[in-house]
């Protein structure tokens, strides 16, 4: 795969000296990775080159002959207001500098500043820029609803719409660097969805995930940054960390939500200002990767909790994926059993089983606290024990039982010992009777001969007493 050219949207320099066009093009490329770049040495063709190609930013010099930067800034904001303009001058004047940025300048920086500053500047205005533009293009996308790259999501069954929503947000972000975050309970593929970011993305490197979840910082640090040779005892070579080895790829840092205070900080300077140290190395180096976290926790509320940094969550949450966890997208298991029955028959080389009929039912009433990884081993399971013909409802009922088991075990001295204990008034008959039936459409998404089959009576009795009881509301009203 060729490397694709980075930022989506051209930078254009524009300057008269060759020698600083040159130098700022190769800091850009080696630090920020911009190889979309165009540049001009004549003020007078800046207009024609906006008009023919597709420009989100301009680094500008004030002091060319032709024409004087300062016009060409107003004319630039005028008829191109979506572009940001940096103005790099070679006078350090306050007065000309609020001017530009009066005018609708980004950014002003004088030339004799240390090209790092201005490099980050420029790191600025380009993520500017990528936010705006996937704004733009995130509108686009849900008003046309189709998918670019349908491949990318191919491992991921779902016929739910939150989770096509979720797709087309993916495509969306997809061209840009800044960081995705995935959060969703464990096991409704979060680390799938890392991969389809990846795959979307075009990017010729590899996904390189890390697990940080109880990596202590000093191993946090190595495992990402590398160190030089003799950083500590034993380091008998220098060793480059994930950050580099994802550097064309995408570094996939899973169970973000355990990071310690002291790496929380290490993280955010990476994002933040998109350099690290390998460990005992005096010079920082770039980071190349795009970045993709991904929690099963609540970030805002351990945020709130004073455990996640709040900058660092802020950061994060500029692209924020989150998955429903599978109990609010029932419609999906039978989508996912025929998948994971087809997969478990191929993986255990045995014929595909018919499933019960019952089993629908069943499923639909089970609330998967393990989400998709725990449906996908119950249904391995259960492929592995089957002899015959129609696979046996025995195993998923004792997997059932044994997982509520468990989580009741797990729930055991917060939860309530009866579901009417923290009640003052238990409920009627009838009130019990119409929560019972309202709980069960819930869980089957409305579909009344389920709901029938969870509550335990026929499709045509639960259909009785839904009439009877819109009658009886229709008489209240009346
Ligand atoms: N929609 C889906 N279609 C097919 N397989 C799925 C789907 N969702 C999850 N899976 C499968 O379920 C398992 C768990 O998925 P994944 O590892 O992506 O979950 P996760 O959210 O990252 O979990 P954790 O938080 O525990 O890391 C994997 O085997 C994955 O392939």
């Amino acid at each position: 795969m060729s490397e694709i050219a980075y930022p989506p949207f051209a930078v254009l320099l524009v300057d008269d000296e060759p020698g600083w066009l040159r130098t700022m093009s190769l800091s850009l490329e080696r630090s920020l990775g911009v190889t979309n770049l165009l540049t001009c040495q004549d003020p007078r063709e800046v207009m024609g080159l906006l008009g023919r190609h597709e420009v989100g930013l301009v680094l500008l010099d004030l002091t060319m002959p032709h024409l004087p930067g300062e016009e060409l800034l107003r004319r630039i904001v005028e008829a191109h207001p979506e572009v940001s303009v940096i103005v790099v001058s070679g006078l350090n004047q306050l007065e000309t500098a609020v001017r530009c940025m009066q005018a609708g300048a980004f950014d002003y920086f004088v030339k004799t500043s240390e090209e790092d500053r201005i490099v980050k500047g420029v790191g600025r205005a380009v993520r500017m820029q990528e936010l705006q533009r996937e704004n733009r293009e995130i509108r686009r996308r849900f008003l046309d609803d189709q998918l670019e790259h349908p491949e990318a999501f191919d491992r991921i069954v779902t016929a739910d719409a939150r989770m096509h929503a979720v797709f087309r947000y993916v495509e969306a972000v997809s061209r840009s660097r800044q960081p995705v975050l995935v959060t969703g309970e464990s096991g409704t593929g979060k680390e799938l969805i890392a991969r389809a970011v990846h795959q979307v993305s075009g990017r010729a490197g590899e996904l390189v995930p890390v697990n940080v979840a109880g990596l202590d910082d000093t191993v946090f640090a190595d495992t990402l940054f590398g160190h030089v040779r003799g950083a500590f005892t034993g380091a008998n070579e220098a060793r480059s960390g994930m950050v580099e080895r994802a550097a064309e790829g995408t570094l996939f840092l899973d169970e973000i939500g355990d990071l310690s205070p002291a790496s929380q900080v290490k993280l955010l300077r990476l994002l933040q200002e998109g350099e690290y140290y390998p460990l005992g190395a005096d010079r920082p180096r770039w980071m190349r990767a795009r970045v993709v976290v991904a929690t099963h926790h609540d970030l805002a509320a351990r945020q709130a909790a004073g455990t996640f940094r709040p900058d660092l969550y802020y950061r994060l949450r500029a692209h924020h994926v989150h998955l429903p966890p599978l109990r609010e997208r029932r419609g999906d298991i039978p989508l996912l059993l025929e998948h994971f029955l087809d997969e478990a028959a191929r993986e255990l080389g045995k014929k595909k089983p018919t499933p019960p009929k019952q089993l629908a039912g069943l499923l639909a009433s089970y609330a998967f606290p393990g989400n998709v990884r725990e449906l996908r081993a119950m249904v391995l399971d259960a492929v592995g024990a089957h002899q015959g013909r129609v696979l046996s409802m025995e195993a998923f009922r004792r997997a059932i039982g044994e997982a509520e088991v468990a989580h009741e075990a797990d729930r055991r001295g917060e939860a309530p010992a009866s579901p009417f204990a923290a009640l003052e008034r238990i409920p009627t008959l009838d009130e019990a009777d119409e929560l019972l039936v309202q709980e069960a459409l819930r869980r089957a998404d409305g579909n009344q001969s389920l709901a029938a089959r969870l509550l335990g009576i026929t499709p045509s009795a639960l259909s009785k007493r839904l009439k009877a009881r819109r009658e009886a509301e229709g008489q209240r009203e009346g």
